[in-house]
Order: structure tokens, then sequence, then C-alpha cells
């Protein structure tokens, strides 16, 4: 096994507009790499590439030193030692669990007695043994997940590459089968590349989170990283939860902002003509403190969340903040705050 590297990869596929633009990005060893973004960002024409179904209409991709695809060959999907698992979870319905998992070894010629081996392994990772005999129609969504998951397990593969396959499931389901890749990800060793739009997913599985839009990659970080310093607006509004503020921009090489600074700000002249630079602070929820001598923000919307109420506020000139309360409160309701924390995007 070895590192997996993306250089310069792009794809185009003469509708206008590349799909992938210029992608450079290195997967670790035993690294899991969440692949999230907006819809037609490109996530699953990456995945493709690595996978071998497409080609590259530029860039390289490598297995540690081995070149899979460049300018001058392309490693066809069958000899890249790679496994990808769909939403669409693709089992043979005549076939029973154990001989859906096993299919993969069938091309490839071993002794009854390892295939065996093999498969009961693989069902023994996603803890599936006692349903071997069954046929998928008889499983659970979450089941039929697992039963592809073992499929892959089974040919030891050095890449594993998922296409939003928890898409399908409900969100109970979601979060145990959460549980179930991270499992799958320690056992099997593999690099795993996951494709997600969800980013509350790619937060809790992967080791690293890359962030595409319009085919390109705008930032690939771990995720406490890319939550506490995401770069842009775009990446600030899709990690995590919080609201963009657009403030009067203050000189300074310090990126997180005290309470201190963002008061000036706030109290700076809202820009009648636009022309004052201005520049975009990301305030998570948590780091609005209700209460205590701080501004004014007016209750727009409450949603209750079970521990707490989810709050959206707006504050004098307009502008929306998001905010946690213990306490129920309604909307219309004027509450003081101060914001302890802001993120120069
Ligand atoms: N075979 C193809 N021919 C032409 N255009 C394509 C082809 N496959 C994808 N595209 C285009 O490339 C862009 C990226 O598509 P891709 O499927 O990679 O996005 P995605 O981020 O995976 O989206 P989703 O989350 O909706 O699956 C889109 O604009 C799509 O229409």
């Amino acid at each position: 096994m070895a590192k997996l590297i993306l250089h310069k990869l792009s794809k185009d596929y003469g509708t206008g507009r590349p799909a992938v633009s210029d992608v450079s990005l290195t997967i670790r060893e035993g690294g899991f790499l969440a692949l999230l973004g907006p819809s037609g960002c490109g996530k699953t024409t990456v995945l493709r590439m690595v996978a071998g179904f497409e080609t590259p209409s530029d860039g390289s991709i490598l297995l540690g030193e081995r070149v899979l695809a460049d300018a001058e060959r392309v490693v066809p999907p069958e000899r890249r030692n790679m496994a990808m698992v769909f939403q669409s979870y693709a089992l043979w319905p005549h076939m029973s669990v154990a001989d859906n998992v096993g299919y993969p070894l069938k091309v490839r010629g071993i002794t009854v007695e390892r295939y065996r081996e093999k498969v009961v392994e693989a069902l023994k990772a996603v803890r599936l043994e006692s349903y071997a005999e069954r046929r998928p129609a008889d499983l659970s969504g979450g089941q039929r997940q697992r039963v592809a998951l073992a499929r892959c397990l089974v040919t030891s593969p050095d890449v594993v590459l998922l296409d939003e396959p928890l898409a399908n499931l409900d969100r109970h389901l979601r979060q145990e089968m959460e549980e179930t890749f991270r499992e799958f990800h320690q056992r099997s060793g593999a690099t795993m590349i996951y494709v997600t739009h969800d980013q509350a997913e790619a937060m809790a599985l992967a080791t690293d989170v890359a962030v595409m839009s319009e085919g390109r990659l705008l930032q690939v970080a771990p995720p406490a990283e890319i939550y506490a310093r995401p770069e842009g607006r775009l990446v600030g509004g899709l990690i995590g939860q919080g609201a963009i503020l657009s403030l009067p921009a203050k000189e300074s090489p310090d990126r997180v902002l005290g309470w201190d600074d963002l008061r000036a700000m706030l109290a700076g002249s809202p820009t009648p003509s636009g022309a004052e630079p201005r520049m975009d602070v990301l305030v998570r929820p948590q780091d609005v403190v209700l209460g205590g001598e701080g501004i004014a923000a007016k209750v727009e919307g409450v949603l209750y969340e079970g521990e707490r109420y989810a709050l959206r506020l707006a504050i004098a000139d307009g502008q929306i903040l998001r905010a946690y309360s213990r306490a129920p409160c309604s909307p219309g309701d004027t509450l003081s705050i101060t914001i302890t924390a802001g993120w120069r995007l």
C-alpha cells in the first residue's frame, strides 16, 4: 500500500466548463479522505478517474511510485486493486449474501478453502456472519450496504472508493453505518475516498476533508482544522454551523477576532455606497453568548432541537447570526448578545 497522489488532475467533457480543474492532493496511506461539495462540483468525476472509469484530460494519478494514469498511459480499473461502493449497493438479487461477497474472488482463481475463509472473514468484519445464506431482498438497507462493504473487503484492496454510500438510508441508520465505516476503515487499513455532500458525515468519518466547488479544490485539511480555520466564504458556509457577517475591513494579521474587535466593527458605520472595504467574518453559534452587556439582537426564528433551542437572530443592521439557547424564547423577543470569537474568512 502507498499514498495516492492526484496531480493537476482535470477532466473536460467538452461541455464548455471542465467538470474537474487542476485538482492536486495527496491522500496518505491508510488515510480516509472525504470529498465534499455541492451537487455537480465534480466529486464523482474525481472518484471515477481514480477508479479508472474515466480518463483524465490532463494531470496524473499515482499510487506510490506507480503511475495509474497520465498523458501516456492509463491502467485499466481491474488492474488498480481498488474497490468501489455505490449508494445503490449493486448486489445480485439471485445470489446469497455469501456468494455476493465472494464474487470478486471467483475470477481470481483461489482454492475453495481460501475462498470460504475470506468470505467468512469479510462477513465477520461487517457483523453479518449469521446472514450468509440470506438473499439481499431479505435484508434491511443498512445490512445490504454492509454486504457491499464486505464484498469490497474480500479482495484486500489498496484503495476503497465510496460514492455517497449512505445516501439511501434514513438518518438513524446513517449514524449507525458511520460507525461501521469507521470500523471498516480501521480493520481494512485501506486508503479510502468517500464522496458526500453531507458535511456532518464527512466530519464524523474522515481523517481529512477536501472541499470542492465548480471543479476546483478549495481546501483540504483534517476535520478539526477545516472547522476552526476555513478558507473563504464557500468553505466557511459549508463546514459546520454558523453565520457570515460582512463587517468593515480591519487591518490585522490576526484572523481570530475577539469581542472588542467585533464590537468596534459592528459599531462602524454601515456602508451606504458599498465603497468602503468590508470583510467576511464567520461566527459560530456557540460563540454567540446570550445575556450580559452587549448588542441587541431580535429573535427571528426558533428551532427546538431537544437539548437546546437553535436561534436565528437579526442584529441592528439586519444581518443574521445563529445562536443556541437552553431557555425557550420566541420570535420577536429582543436579546442582548456578545460574540466571543469570529474568524476572518
Ligand atoms: N459523462 C459526462 N458527460 C458530460 N458531462 C458530465 C459527465 N459526467 C459528469 N458531467 C458533468 O460534470 C460536472 C461534475 O459532475 P459530477 O457527477 O462529478 O459532480 P458531483 O459533484 O459528483 O455531483 P453529485 O453530487 O450531484 O453526484 C457536472 O456539471 C456534470 O453535469
